[in-house]
C-alpha cells in the first residue's frame, strides 16, 4: 500500500516540530516536506503532498490554507485564531474545490476532547460555570482556542436546556478583573513560565463544585491526534470543526 505523502507547515516551530517527527515515526506517512517563514508554498505541489499539517500563527493560516485548498491539497489545522469570518471565508474556498477536506482542531489531545465534551455535558447541571487556560508565556494568543470553543460548548449546552444566566453581582473595579466574556463564559489565561498547555472547567452549584482539568504536558501529547486527522481527512471533504468529528465518543 503506498504511504500518505504529508508536509508540515511551520515545521521549526514547537508543535510543528514534534508532528515532523511524529509523521517520520509513522509507518504509513512520508514527510515530503517540511516548511518554515518564508519556504515557497509552490513545494508542496512540487512534492505531491496529499495532506499538510498546519502549525504557524494566527496571521499566516490564512494564506496556507487558501494555497492548500485551491490546489486540492487537504489540510490538518492545529494553528488558532478562528472566527466566524475566517471560517466563512475557508467555506467559500472550500466550495470551490468540492472535494478537498479540511480538518481544523482547537485542540489534538485526547485529554482536552474530553474535557470539551465533559464540560458541554456537565454546563446544564450547574448555576456558575468558568473556564481558566493556562500556558506557557510564549505563546501567541489568548485566550487559547481551546479555551474559546470550550466556552462556546458550554454556553451552547445552556441554551439549549434553557439555563439563566449566571449569577454574578460583581461590581468590577478593574478591566479584565473578570476575565474574558466568551459567549456569557468568563475565560482567564494564565501565561506562567513552565507550563505547557493546561484547563480547567470550574463549574458551581448549591453546596457543591466540580472542577474539570487536563493537562498537557509534553507536545507529544497532540500527535495521536494529527496523525488521526492526517489519516482522516481526504475522505471527509470539506470543513471539520473538532477532532471529536474523528473519534467515537459515544
Ligand atoms: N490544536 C492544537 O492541539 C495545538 C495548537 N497549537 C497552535 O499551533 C500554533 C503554533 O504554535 P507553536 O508551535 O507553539 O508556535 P511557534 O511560534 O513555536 O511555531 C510557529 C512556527 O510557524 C512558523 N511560521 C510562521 N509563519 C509561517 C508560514 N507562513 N509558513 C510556514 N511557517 C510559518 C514560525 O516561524 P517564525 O518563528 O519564523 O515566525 C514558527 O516556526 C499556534 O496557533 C498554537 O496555538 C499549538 C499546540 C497544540
Ligand atoms: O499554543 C499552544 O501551546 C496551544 N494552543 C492551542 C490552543 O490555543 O488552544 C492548543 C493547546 O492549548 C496548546
Amino acid at each position: 500500500m503506498s504511504k500518505l505523502r504529508v508536509a508540515v507547515l511551520g515545521a521549526r516551530g514547537r508543535i510543528g516540530s514534534e508532528a515532523v517527527r511524529a509523521v517520520e515515526a509513522a509507518d504509513d506517512m512520508e514527510l515530503v516536506a517540511a516548511l518554515g517563514r518564508g519556504d515557497e508554498l509552490e513545494t508542496l505541489t512540487e512534492s505531491g503532498a496529499q495532506v499538510v499539517v498546519e502549525l504557524t500563527t494566527p496571521a499566516s493560516v490564512m494564506d496556507n490554507l487558501d494555497f492548500c485548498v485551491r490546489h486540492g491539497i487537504h489540510a490538518v489545522v492545529g494553528t488558532t485564531g478562528w472566527t466566524d469570518e475566517r471560517l466563512a471565508q475557508l467555506n467559500t474556498w472550500l466550495a470551490d474545490s468540492p472535494e478537498t477536506g479540511v480538518l481544523i482542531a482547537p485542540n489534538f489531545s485526547i485529554g482536552a476532547v474530553l474535557t470539551m465534551r465533559f464540560a458541554e455535558q456537565a454546563a446544564r447541571y450547574f448555576e456558575s460555570v468558568e473556564v481558566v487556560e493556562l500556558h506557557h508565556p510564549n505563546k501567541a494568543d489568548a485566550p487559547s482556542g481551546t479555551a474559546t470553543r470550550t466556552a462556546q460548548l458550554i454556553a451552547e449546552a445552556r441554551r439549549k436546556a434553557g439555563c439563566a444566566p449566571q449569577p454574578d453581582a460583581t461590581t468590577t473595579a478593574l478591566a479584565g478583573a473578570r476575565g474574558a466574556d466568551v459567549d456569557g463564559v468568563p475565560v482567564h489565561a494564565i501565561r506562567l513560565r513552565g507550563l505547557l498547555a493546561h484547563q480547567e472547567v470550574l463549574l458551581g452549584g448549591e453546596g457543591e463544585t466540580l472542577t474539570i482539568r487536563h493537562d498537557s504536558l509534553h507536545h507529544s501529547s497532540f500527535m495521536p491526534g494529527i496523525l488521526l486527522g492526517a489519516r482522516r481527512v481526504a475522505t471527509t471533504p470539506g470543513l471539520t470543526f473538532g477532532l471529536e468529528h474523528f473519534l467515537d465518543l459515544n
